[in-house]
């Protein structure tokens, strides 16, 4: 069997009541990229903010190489070796892509020594590969405000990659970027996955098709809903429905391009 790096067992997380993630199991090995997709409110954040150690379990636990997250507060998991990018960019703007990167490498060498990470797994990358790595090796020296969106987010998944991390959490990273910027930031997480493990959290469908290599996990209402290829979760009658939010209907089996044409009419309202 595969080692886990994840493994989150009958987790249950109650805002007053309300179960926005409801005794969830997920594990992922690790090397593994796993893409995460599910309708609006489906506890995809929540999710993520239990794994940070944002937000603690009312019920269940999450181990993160072996060990119970419970205990630990959001600083320590950082420095456990989970990083999270966050939708919107947080570089510093009024500092140059290669000073973002010095900041972000600089700062992992201060918490090297601490209880968690006596060793680092992954030896620190230069800035110089890490500029190469997000493609910003032309714009080293330009200050973060005249980045576009698309380099400012490769920018900020190169300061997570800075730090090490054995798993990397990836919250929509292509909202708002262009087609092309959309490819290319696809390419930049299928390079990091040789050697990370990477939990992508997505709404685009063709950027999911794009970096959905293994198993895609479904969310609904707080709980796995189902777990496959993206061919099969794209034919999952199950997935439909919910992205519809209403019944369908079908004699037969439902084609994946039937599906498509669904999703594309869902992503479109
Ligand atoms: N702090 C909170 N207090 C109360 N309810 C919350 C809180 N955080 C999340 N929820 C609720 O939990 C459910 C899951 O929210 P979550 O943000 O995790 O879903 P999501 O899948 O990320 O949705 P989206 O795709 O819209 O971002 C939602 O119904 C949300 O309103």
């Amino acid at each position: 069997m595969n080692e886990k790096i994840l493994e989150i067992d009958d987790l249950t997380v109650s805002f007053d009541g309300f179960k926005a993630l409801n005794h969830l199991n997920f594990s992922l090995d690790k090397g593994e990229l796993r893409v995460i997709i599910g309708p609006n409110g489906a506890g995809k954040t929540t999710f993520l903010d239990i794994i940070t150690g944002k937000t603690k379990p009312t019920e269940g636990q999450v181990r993160f190489k072996g060990r119970n997250l419970r205990p630990y507060a959001e600083h320590e998991i950082a420095q456990m070796g989970v990083g999270r990018k966050f939708q919107t960019p947080r570089v510093y703007l009024n500092l140059s892509t290669r000073e973002n990167l010095e900041l972000a490498a600089n700062r992992q060498k201060s918490v090297i020594h601490t209880l968690f990470r006596k060793t680092l797994n992954v030896e620190r990358r230069t800035v110089a590969e890490l500029l190469e790595t997000i493609g910003l090796s032309h714009k080293a020296d330009m200050k973060a405000n005249l980045l576009s969106h698309g380099e400012k987010q490769w920018l900020e998944i190169g300061m997570l990659v800075a730090q090490s991390p054995d798993l990397l959490l990836v919250d929509e990273p292509v909202a708002g970027l262009t087609d092309e910027e959309t490819e290319r930031t696809g390419e930049l997480l299928l390079s990091l996955a040789e050697s990370h493990s990477i939990i992508v959290i997505e709404h685009d469908m063709e950027f999911v098709r794009q970096i959905a290599r293994g198993t895609v996990t479904v969310l609904h209402q707080g709980s796995v809903l189902c777990e496959g290829t993206i061919d099969e979760v794209q034919s999952d009658p199950r997935v439909i429905e919910v992205y519809l939010g209403q019944e369908i209907h079908a004699d037969g089996p439902i084609s994946l391009q039937d599906t498509e044409e669904l999703l594309e009419v869902v992503e479109g309202v």
